[in-house]
């Protein structure tokens, strides 16, 4: 074979299909444009040029991690999110585009707290990569941030990350689980935690059940334990006008909803994601609580 980008696209979307890759063509193409960190357009401009002996062997051995089902982002290591390029590392999850929803909704309530108060305070519990927290971060100038995680790991990749885009001074790293080592008042509480029922996870596409870190998927015999803590601890932790914002699974929104009224909050918003799955919800402290 000849040894272009061009041609490992065609091997890699050939042998993906064969073993029954659902997206084999684009998973083909981001490979390669990643390791050789070609843009899709130089994909195509350069497409023909020679590949040089060391990234022939980075390519070949990259199809080889997909085909044993490695998802293409965790092979290079990277992944793009709300604009931020962010570092993945064994113990974070690989962030999801549903998750910028989350951001997505949660940005215009921040925006109108620093637009009142002049600065805001964001806890992001469960933070991984730190995705949450850094793209409200970098979006917000006048917020600060700090991000929690069980895993040490996934707290020393949020932090790298958070250097690695310009955010370093305005996010704090702290290993904790839930609020056990969290101190201070908070203007917004996000998570996406862990919220696959224990019983489900080994039915899960070997890309997530084999490579997201089971910390990071478990949420207990029914799925809620996460968001039975958060709820539990929320209020200590908020100002009287802050909000919580929360990912839940397509099927939580009633039990979810249940748990944060029993604990005093008032449903705010909820969103669906774009396959039209009930995807976030956002509570505000009931005042008369
Ligand atoms: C679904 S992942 C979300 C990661 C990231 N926020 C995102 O959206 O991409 C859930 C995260 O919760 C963390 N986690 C699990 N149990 C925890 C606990 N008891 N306290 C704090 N974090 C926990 C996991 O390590 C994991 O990073």
């Amino acid at each position: 074979m000849q040894e272009t980008a061009s041609a490992y696209v065609r091997e890699a979307r050939r042998r993906f299909q064969e073993a029954g890759i659902a997206d084999a063509a684009f998973d083909a193409r981001v490979l390669v444009a990643g390791i050789l960190e070609f843009s899709g357009a130089d994909l195509v401009l350069r497409g023909d040029d020679p590949v040089p002996g060391d990234v022939s062997a980075r390519i070949k051995a990259a199809i080889e991690r997909r085909l044993a089902r490695e998802p293409v982002h965790r092979i290079l290591g990277r992944r793009d999110f709300y604009g931020l390029e962010l570092g993945l590392s064994s113990g974070t999850l690989e962030p999801r585009p549903d998750t910028e929803l989350l951001v997505d909704r949660v940005l215009p309530h921040l925006k109108a707290i620093v637009s009142e108060k002049g600065s805001a305070r964001v806890l992001d519990l469960g933070t991984g990569t730190g995705a949450i927290c850094l793209a409200l971060l970098h979006e917000c100038p006048q917020a600060t941030g700090v991000g929690a995680d069980i895993s040490a790991d996934a707290l020393s990749t949020a932090r790298a990350n958070a250097e690695k885009n310009g955010l370093g001074g305005r996010f704090e790293g702290v290993q904790s689980s839930w609020f056990e080592k969290i101190d201070g008042l908070y203007d917004v509480i996000v998570s996406n935690p862990p919220y696959i029922v224990t019983s489900v996870i080994e039915t899960l596409e070997p890309e997530v059940r084999d490579f997201d870190p089971p910390a990071a998927l478990d949420g207990g015999t029914d799925g809620l334990d996460a968001y039975r803590a958060i709820a539990a601890g929320a209020k200590q932790y908020l100002h009287s006008q802050g909000l919580v914002g929360l990912e839940i699974g397509y099927d939580q929104k009633d039990p979810v909803t249940a748990i944060f009224l029993s604990q005093g909050f008032n449903l705010l918003e909820e969103a669906k994601d774009l396959g039209g799955n009930d995807r976030v919800l956002l509570f505000c402290c009931n005042s008369s609580n």
